[in-house]
């Protein structure tokens, strides 16, 4: 078998008691893309974080192309583009100043960050923004997304994870996003997303896990969790419904 882009084993958190991530396994095949939904709080980021190096798990192990993250670190993150939740950005820069900094720290020829920069931030269409000397700490919630995104693709990686990178973000660029996510796998890369929006995971993805309460409780082809309804329905079904009963908020609208 091929060694997968991605391999989480087991991964465990519990802040004080609240176990947000359960011995969260899931194996991410090469050249997928794959979706990562649950309910809020179902500890999709604190799996995501724990994946790619960015909050050290109780337990359980994570793998990059067969390379464990957390002891050999700098060779992982070589392989890995990452859209954290909340980014941590030097953001008193316009995003040219700030991918050229990313770059340069990554060790890329600056001829190259150059290049690439001027091309991502022309196709995310942040170059006019980047003209005028925004800096990114006065970027709307949508344009930060995108400047980590170009963050995270900036020195080529084999593997992309990314939290929720369509929020915010406006149709127009979530369509130009797609095809940057369809284009990376069809040369060979391989993704994961997380999100709240079932109809985007339904039309990107080509697998799909369920998590909640720390635990996954689906994960294969798109075809395999969803059976013969919506993906929404069997998120439904799996994650449980939660109604307006007749007797609550009353008071509303009065
Ligand atoms: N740094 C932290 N300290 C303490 N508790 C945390 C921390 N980060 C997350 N949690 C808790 O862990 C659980 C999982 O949170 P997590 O952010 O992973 O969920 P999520 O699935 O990404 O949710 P959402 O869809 O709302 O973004 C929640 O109960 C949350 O309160």
């Amino acid at each position: 078998m091929t060694t997968p882009a991605l391999e989480l084993d087991a991964l465990t958190k519990d802040f004080s008691g609240n176990l947000a991530a359960d011995a969260v396994s899931l194996t991410i095949p090469r050249g997928s893309l794959t979706g990562l939904v649950g309910p809020n709080g179902a500890g999709k980021t604190t799996s995501l974080s724990m994946a790619v190096g960015l909050l050290r798990p109780d337990s359980g192990t994570a793998k990059v192309d067969g390379i464990d993250v957390w002891r050999e670190p700098t060779r992982a993150k070589a392989l890995l583009g990452v859209l954290p939740d909340g980014l941590a950005l030097p953001e008193r820069l316009t995003a040219s100043e700030l991918l050229r900094y990313w770059g340069l720290l990554r060790g890329m020829d600056p001829a190259v960050v150059a290049a690439r920069t001027a091309e991502l931030l022309r196709i995310l269409e942040l170059d006019e923004a980047d003209e005028r000397g925004v800096l990114v700490i006065e970027y709307s919630t949508g344009m930060r997304k995108k400047i980590g995104l170009a963050t995270a693709l900036l020195h080529s990686p084999r593997v992309l994870v990314l939290d929720e990178p369509f929020e915010a973000v406006d149709p127009v660029s979530a369509r130009v996003l797609r095809s940057i996510l369809r284009r990376f796998v069809a040369a060979g890369g391989s993704i994961v997303i997380s999100s709240h929006v079932m109809s985007l995971v339904e039309d990107l993805c080509d697998r799909v896990a369920i998590i909640a309460r720390g635990t996954v409780l689906a994960d294969g082809t798109l075809a395999e969790v969803r059976g013969s309804g919506s993906l929404e329905d069997r998120f439904v079904e799996l994650v449980g419904e939660r109604t307006v009963a007749e007797g609550e908020l009353t008071w509303l609208g009065r």
